[in-house]
């Protein structure tokens, strides 16, 4: 296993924005993956409300609840201590009263053991934002394509497309920078609107579906795994791996062994003495 080392903060975030060396974020929504994905060396691990999607199987993550994510998040937390952990504020938790957004902020932090929370939006969040911050609990920005507003935005479509659309970005970006926010996540904008956006913030960006000019770059964990049982592929992500065949062909496997009794094998059994059992029986028992 790799060197322990020292996890991320938000001053080490902003010196590599600084450095220009690529901050590496990835999903995980239980201990296993997050033990993983430590392991791999990851700088920062998102509990997403994507979980909605990829483990609870909801068609959008509108349904999901900060009951939901704090749960989600305390199983991160256990599988990796060592990692710099965001957690998702989840729909309709952070837009009516500043006081209301904190108690679900409290939540993420004082029972789900995260490091930082992040709220979809921009100039409309800033308010919030600045509160997050004041209270101590850094804030990660998500402008661009935010899902929890998909049915205002009729789909998820890459944003930025416009001269309007761009200057309407960077003013969402500008804002949350301005309100605290300790990074921003520019979700499938065209890579130039990423690109003048991440010189203009003081602040990191990352990105997923935002092109290679971002401080960073986040993906689905379930998504570069095809660890999913209807892949829909999507032009902004890269499959490492193919973990939905390894899970169908092995489960399948085991299910024709147990059929055709090869599993389990002597070596997977555990015997008594020969003796044990003839009093029960009455007689020694007959080798079959
Ligand atoms: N598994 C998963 N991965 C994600 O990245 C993700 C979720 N779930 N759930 C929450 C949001 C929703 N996201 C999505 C969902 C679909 C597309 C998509 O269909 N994109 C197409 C078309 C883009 C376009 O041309 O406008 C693509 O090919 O990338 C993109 C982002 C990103 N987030
Ligand atoms: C796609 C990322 C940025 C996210 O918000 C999530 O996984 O919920
Ligand atoms: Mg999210």
């Amino acid at each position: 296993m790799a060197a322990h080392k020292q996890p991320l903060s938000i001053v080490k975030m902003k010196q590599m924005k600084e450095k220009n060396e690529p901050i590496t974020m990835v999903t995980a929504y239980d201990y296993p993956s997050a033990a993983l994905v430590e392991e791999a060396g990851v700088d920062m691990i998102l509990v997403g409300d994507s979980l909605g999607n990829v483990v609870l199987g909801y068609d959008s993550t509108l349904p999901v609840t900060i009951d939901d994510m704090v749960y989600h998040t305390r199983a991160v937390r256990r599988g990796a201590p060592n990692t710099f952990v965001v957690a998702d504020m989840p729909f309709m938790t952070y837009n009516s009263t500043v006081s209301e957004t904190l108690s679900g902020v409290r939540r993420l932090m004082q029972e789900g053991h995260a490091n930082a929370v992040k709220m979809e939006g921009g100039v409309e969040i800033a308010l919030m934002v600045d509160a997050c911050t004041k209270a101590g609990v850094p804030v990660v920005g998500h402008i661009g394509l935010t899902p929890q507003a998909v049915h205002q935005i009729g789909g998820y479509r890459i944003q930025g497309k416009t001269r309007e659309d761009a200057e309407r970005l960077l003013q969402d970006a500008l804002a949350l920078e301005r309100a605290g926010a300790c990074a921003v996540v520019l979700e499938l904008v065209t890579e130039q609107v990423a690109e003048m956006i991440s010189k203009k913030l003081s602040i990191p960006t990352i990105g997923i579906g935002a092109g290679s000019v971002t401080d960073g770059q986040v993906l689905v964990f379930h998504d570069i795994l095809k660890y999913t049982p209807s892949y829909r592929e999507k032009r902004f992500v890269k499959t490492y791996a193919d973990l939905g065949a390894v899970i169908r062909d092995s489960v399948s496997q085991y299910v024709k062994e147990v059929k055709g009794r090869s599993f389990p094998a002597p070596e997977h059994t555990f015997r008594a003495d020969d003796q044990v059992l003839e009093s029960l029986y009455g007689h020694r028992k007959v080798e079959s």
